[in-house]
């Protein structure tokens, strides 16, 4: 089995116990579950330079504890402060460390900056859980689900008011998965199977998304000079997680990259 059948086995599992625990009755009743959402698709789209989602991510099947010393709030709020445009929250458990406390931490500190529930979503009951916690944003993974699931899970996200985020890492998936209830495209560098990370990924399949979608690079960004070429290529979103999370201070860490990007780019003019 490989790691992503064995996260979907896990989160099948979380969810029958959840939906005894907190039926859908009683996530609707949450306070944030009628809060008007941000768009994130937006802020991106009428955005003339790249722009950073900033990821709060503990640790990670492929590289273990990334950061055991960090508080949601803080760290995203720092994050909103160096300029991120939108914030990306793990809320799974058993492989990335995250919780709904994290993500609440989250919102509380930012109540009205961009924010996606990143999880393995495989049921509509999450969307529920998603917008019970203030997310503005949901990750439907191709990798983990077949088209009409994907497609009906979309429709029913965009119908509790959340925006779509597709994630695909190969022209296959994005083929059958690309359909009208996505709001952006965000290419995954990194296979979920293997780990393998390779920002080549986004360039090759820039061509293939249409310019209808928002496109955000994903996994592997660590540089300035990478997030201007995939610039370049029509990306205006890229979610950065690790290269922040893995320092002592991840807000600082994002506000070195707008540095970094806001000088190149005045050395390269051509780039935005
Ligand atoms: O930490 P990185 O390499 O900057 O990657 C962030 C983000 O793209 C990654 O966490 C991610 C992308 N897709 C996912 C799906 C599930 C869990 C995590 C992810």
């Amino acid at each position: 089995m490989n790691i992503l059948d064995k996260i979907i086995a896990r989160k099948l599992e979380e969810i029958t116990e959840s939906k005894k625990l907190r039926p859908v009755s009683v996530l609707e009743k949450e306070p944030l579950f009628s809060r008007t959402t941000v768009s994130l698709a937006s802020a991106l789209k009428n955005a003339s330079s790249p722009q950073i989602i900033s990821e709060f991510k503990r640790k990670s099947p492929s590289k273990g504890i990334i950061n055991g010393e960090v508080f949601p709030e803080i760290v995203t709020a720092d994050y909103v402060k160096a300029g991120a445009a939108g914030l990306s929250v793990l809320t799974d458990h058993d492989f990335f460390g995250g919780s709904f406390d994290d993500f609440l931490k989250a919102r509380h500190a930012n109540p009205f900056v961009p924010m996606l529930r990143k999880d393995f979503i495989v049921d509509e009951y999450q969307l529920f859980e998603a917008r019970s916690i203030g997310a503005d944003v949901i990750l439907l993974i191709a990798a983990c689900l077949e088209p009409d699931k994907l497609n009906q899970l979309g429709k029913t996200a965009r119908e509790l008011g959340l925006e779509v985020l597709l994630e695909v890492h190969n022209a296959d998936e994005l083929e059958v998965s690309l359909g009208e209830n996505i709001d952006m495209v965000g290419v995954n560098n990194r296979n979920l199977k293997t780990f393998e990370t390779s920002v080549e990924t986004s360039v090759v399949l820039s061509e293939q998304i249409p310019d209808s979608f928002v496109k955000i690079s994903e996994s592997g960004l660590k540089d300035a000079e990478t997030i201007l070429h995939l610039y370049k290529y029509g990306y205006k979103g890229f979610l950065i997680g690790e290269t922040f999370m893995k320092t002592v201070n991840p807000g600082t860490a994002l506000a070195d990259l707008q540095n970094n990007l806001t000088q190149h780019s005045n050395l390269n003019p051509q780039f935005l």
